[in-house]
């Protein structure tokens, strides 16, 4: 065609469907993972650096990305955690006052490919009616073949373990140590925002590897114990499971969120499933069904827990749905001190009205 730039960079789907766009700054390489979707306006350097999206190539439906630059502040881990990125315009022009990068350099820094221009509509409604798939973005637009062959070869996040691609090492503390109450928390691929909204609670924190036994985390002498977030599929995840029946039987409080929420439901008995789209944006509607009241919340999710099994077990209440498909948002253990959440109260981005979860999780640990 004529009128068509000549394209350098190419996605390529795992069921053979192409899309094209231009490398952001000319950057030459190839990037495979589970394509998917955020639909959040802001927050993308957050979302770049949650550890939840590792092994994910994410298509920003925002038609704007990097205007507003990056801020070393803004970061939800060390580095950036998807495997890739697409978007409609790249901005490599930015304004803000508290900005101290440009994306570009952030991008640069982190060593992320990054593909531009793409059709991001025609992307997102691809993937909408034909389920998450794993996916290549590539400058090597004439290599589709031997594309196709490596793409192949790529794992199903289906089954897949990932949490300890981006667990801590060491244990590590968080917080002021003269504290009011300890926490032991379960990193699975924990986000900052969660340690930071635990800690201005008066809580001492220590962040143990996601292979971690209870016996360890027990060592600490916590009030209460956390299950974070993280990438990849709960059903693999048997340490942390062991560690969320250990803590069940001691009847200790605990709190989940998104991983750490599934990884309780699978302790409990009950299992996950792979959605045929994950929730990834930050104004996903949710019924806290003990009050009556909705919420807007930030979300970031792939799989989520069996509500037929959640309902169908004595000791479990759903305590929270998604209102635009059903799905399970939250549970809680009726003879237990025990809740979690599907979704993000720790925001970060996105809104902050389930920020009162975490108030729950300190009456919880002060009962
Ligand atoms: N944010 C999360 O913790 C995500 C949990 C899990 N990896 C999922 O995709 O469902």
């Amino acid at each position: 065609m004529k009128y068509q730039k000549k394209q350098d960079a190419i996605i390529l789907l795992a069921d053979g469907t192409i899309f094209y766009g231009k490398a952001v700054g000319n950057k030459q390489g190839t990037a495979f993972g589970e394509v998917c979707f955020n639909t959040g306006m802001t927050g993308y350097q957050e979302i770049f650096t949650d550890p939840s999206y590792y092994g994910q190539l994410m298509v920003a439906t925002n038609a704007h990305i990097g205007n507003y630059g990056t801020n070393v502040d803004e970061v939800e881990s060390d580095s950036i955690k998807i495997a890739g990125l697409i978007v409609k315009n790249f901005s490599y022009d930015y304004s803000r006052e508290a900005a101290d990068s440009s994306l570009e350099d952030f991008l640069d820094k982190n060593n992320l490919l990054a593909i531009s221009d793409v059709d991001t509509r025609a992307l997102v409604s691809y993937i909408r009616d034909h389920g998450a798939m794993n996916a290549v973005i590539s400058t090597e637009v004439d290599n589709v073949e031997g594309l196709k062959k490596q793409l192949a070869e790529v794992p199903s996040m289906e089954g897949l373990e990932l949490a300890s691609q981006v667990s801590t090492k060491e244990p590590y503390y968080f917080g002021d140590e003269n504290a009011a109450y300890k926490v032991a928390a379960l990193d699975i691929g924990i986000k900052k925002n969660i340690l930071r909204n635990i800690a201005e609670r008066d809580v001492y924190i220590k962040v143990f590897p996601y292979n971690s036994k209870f016996e360890d985390l027990e060592a600490f002498n916590p009030d209460g114990y956390f299950l974070s977030n993280g990438p990849g599929d709960p059903e693999p995840l048997v340490e942390a499971q062991a560690v969320a029946k250990e803590i069940i039987k001691r009847d200790l409080p605990l709190f989940g969120i998104c991983l750490g929420h599934q990884v309780i439901a699978i302790a409990n008995g009950v299992s996950t499933y792979k959605m045929y789209n994950g929730h990834r944006g930050i104004n996903h509607p949710v019924k806290n069904l003990k009050t009556g009241k909705g919420e807007i919340t930030s979300q970031n999710h792939g799989f989520a827990v069996n509500r037929e099994e959640a309902e169908a077990n004595t000791d479990l209440e759903v305590t929270h749905v998604h209102l635009n498909d059903d799905t399970v948002a939250g549970l809680a253990m009726k003879s237990k001190n025990v809740f979690s959440v599907q979704y993000h109260p720790e925001a970060s981005p996105g809104p902050h009205d389930s920020s009162y979860l975490f108030d729950q999780f300190i009456e919880n640990i002060k009962k």
